[in-house]
Order: structure tokens, then C-alpha cells, then sequence
């Protein structure tokens, strides 16, 4: 069962581009990442699906409902936390979450104290007293607080330390175990990587590859290394589904996408020292794809 469905979502903000024909599933108890360079569209997708802004054009559902039309009902069951958070600075930690506790029709208090132990953020804090990190700690608390079902967290980690990125990550996936689905948005591919299990790339607006973070690993592309008696004509391995070559002396090194018997052929056909074939990092993927323009 899919918790999100988006279909063809476009949002301009005047004529400056917003996000262009964005479409995709995340399916239910899913940890969905969604990735791409400052601008790229991450934060307008998110904030439609929160219906805080309206698409231009085509639609969401959340919960098998337009997140438009039943944006104040299918919220209740969605723990948000924005990529930048705003307090009123004189509350106490403990106030602002309890007025935050408030909008849902449960006692939250028992979950508050656990988050809060388990971020080690002070609950009897100023907000104002607080660092950047520490009011992101408040903003995951309040995202958190009402055991949502669905969990929308736009680049959640910056700000924090490792230990605490580690900690908020392990807290994530308890809350997945316990069957909340959970989308969040980062530029850093090391914590997409560990944490989803289907990843979209979004650059310039639109969607450039929805793929399953195993697949993206290990069915798309090999990085490939090879050591060679005699330096290499670079136009050697000049073939389809060659990209990124690089030749220095005797090395030789590029991506490839397609048939490995196409490339290992061709490289049984030179003489060769050494032959090395990885899989490359969703870094390197990654940048693959803005390099190349796909
Ligand atoms: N309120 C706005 N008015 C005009 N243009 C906007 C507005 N908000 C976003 N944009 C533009 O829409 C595009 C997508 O921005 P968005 O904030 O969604 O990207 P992002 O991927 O979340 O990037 P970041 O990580 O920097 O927040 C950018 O070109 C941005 O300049």
C-alpha cells in the first residue's frame, strides 16, 4: 500500500522554477529518501505534501487522500520537522512541546520525556538559551511526540553532531520497526545510503532516478580499474556505457553501465597487471548524474 502518491506535481513560484512534474510512491513502513543539491526542488515537494504551500498543478495523496482537501485531518498523523525551525524564544522547551502536544487528542508527556532522554535535550531550557542544534532537537521532539504514522523530516540532520545524528537515526528506525513510514530529504548520501531502502534524485525540479538503494548500488554501475603493461589509448575504452574515464600512465579507471561480459571482454582483449571492479558509492553516482546532465 502506498502512504504517499504523487502525480505529475508542478509548483512555480512566479517564473522562477519550483518543481517541475514531480512524481512518486512511498509505500507503506517504507524509509524513503529523497535527494539533491541546494535548490533542487526538496523543500517545495515536502511543503506541498504538507499543504503549506499549493501545486501549481497536479496532485498528492497521504493516506490515500488529497493532501490538499484533507490537509488540517491527514496531518494528524504526520510528525513534520521543517529544514529550518522557528520558536517563540522566551517559551521553555517544556511549554512550547506541550502546547505543540496539545493539538492531538493524547497524553504525549510519557513519549516527551523518553524523546527528550533519549536526544538528551533539557526540557527546562529557554528556547532562546538554546544552540542551532538544540533547537533542532526541540523540532524533532515535536515531530515525534505524537507517535505519528508518517514521519516528513526535511534534511533533519543539520546542525546535529554525529553522536546525536547517530542517536536521532536509531530513534528513526525504532519508530520504523513500529511500523511508521518515514520520507526525509538530505543532500548527504552517507546517511541515505544507510537508512533508505528506495531513494528519488531530484535535480533542477525535476525527478532525474527513483530507484532501490540496493539496486542503484549494485545493478547500475561498476567503477572499474585497470592496470595496464603499456599506457592505454584513452579512446580504448571509448564505448557505450563508459563514463567518468579518467587515464593516468598505466591506469585506467571509469564507470560502467550495462552488460559486465560487454566490458570484461574487451578488457580480456589488452594486456593487463591487475583489473579492479567496485561498486561505486551513491557519492559517486550521484555525481555521475550531474555530471552528465542526465
Ligand atoms: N518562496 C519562494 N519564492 C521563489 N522561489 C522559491 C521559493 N521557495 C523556493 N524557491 C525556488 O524553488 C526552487 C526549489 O527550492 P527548494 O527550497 O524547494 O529546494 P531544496 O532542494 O529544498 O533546496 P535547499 O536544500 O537549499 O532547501 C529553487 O530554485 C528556489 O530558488
Amino acid at each position: 500500500m502506498n502512504v504517499i502518491e504523487i502525480n505529475n506535481l508542478t509548483k512555480n513560484y512566479g517564473k522562477e522554477r519550483g518543481i517541475i512534474d514531480v512524481s512518486f510512491n512511498v509505500e507503506e513502513k517504507e524509509i524513503f529518501g529523497f535527494i539533491g543539491p541546494n535548490g533542487a526542488g526538496k523543500s517545495t515537494t515536502l511543503r506541498t505534501l504538507l499543504a503549506l504551500i499549493y501545486p501549481t498543478s497536479g496532485s498528492a495523496k497521504i493516506f490515500g487522500k488529497d493532501c490538499i482537501k484533507y490537509g488540517p485531518e491527514i496531518k494528524k498523523e504526520i510528525g513534520y520537522l521543517p529544514s529550518e525551525v522557528f520558536y517563540y524564544d522566551k517559551m521553555k522547551v517544556i511549554d512550547l512541546l506541550k502546547y505543540s502536544a496539545s493539538f492531538y487528542k493524547k497524553d504525549c508527556s510519557k513519549r516527551i520525556s523518553e524523546l527528550a532522554d533519549a536526544m538528551d535535550l533539557n526540557l527546562n531550557k529557554k528556547i532562546d538559551d538554546l544552540s542551532f542544534g538544540n533547537k533542532k532537537k526541540v523540532g524533532i521532539v515535536q515531530g515525534l511526540l505524537h507517535e505519528p504514522k508518517l514521519i516528513i523530516l526535511d534534511e533533519p540532520t543539520s546542525g546535529l553532531d554525529p553522536l546525536m545524528q547517530q542517536k536521532f537515526f536509531e530513534l528513526l528506525q525504532e519508530e520504523n520497526k513500529k511500523g511508521a513510514t518515514i520520507l526525509f530529504s538530505s543532500h548527504i548520501l552517507g546517511e541515505v545510503q544507510r537508512m533508505c531502502n528506495r531513494v528519488a534524485i531530484i535535480k533542477e525540479g525535476r525527478i532525474i532516478q527513483l530507484e532501490k538503494i540496493s539496486a542503484l548500488q549494485e545493478n547500475n554501475y561498476k567503477k572499474i580499474r585497470v592496470q595496464t603493461t603499456v599506457k592505454l589509448d584513452e579512446n580504448y575504452f571509448n564505448i557505450d556505457g563508459v563514463s567518468n574515464l579518467v587515464v593516468s600512465q598505466n591506469m585506467i579507471s571509469f564507470l560502467f553501465k550495462g552488460n559486465i561480459n560487454t566490458i570484461m571482454k574487451k578488457i580480456s582483449e589488452i594486456e593487463i597487471i591487475n583489473v579492479w571492479v567496485e561498486e561505486p558509492d551513491l557519492e559517486e553516482i550521484f555525481l555521475h548524474f550531474y555530471e552528465k546532465g542526465a
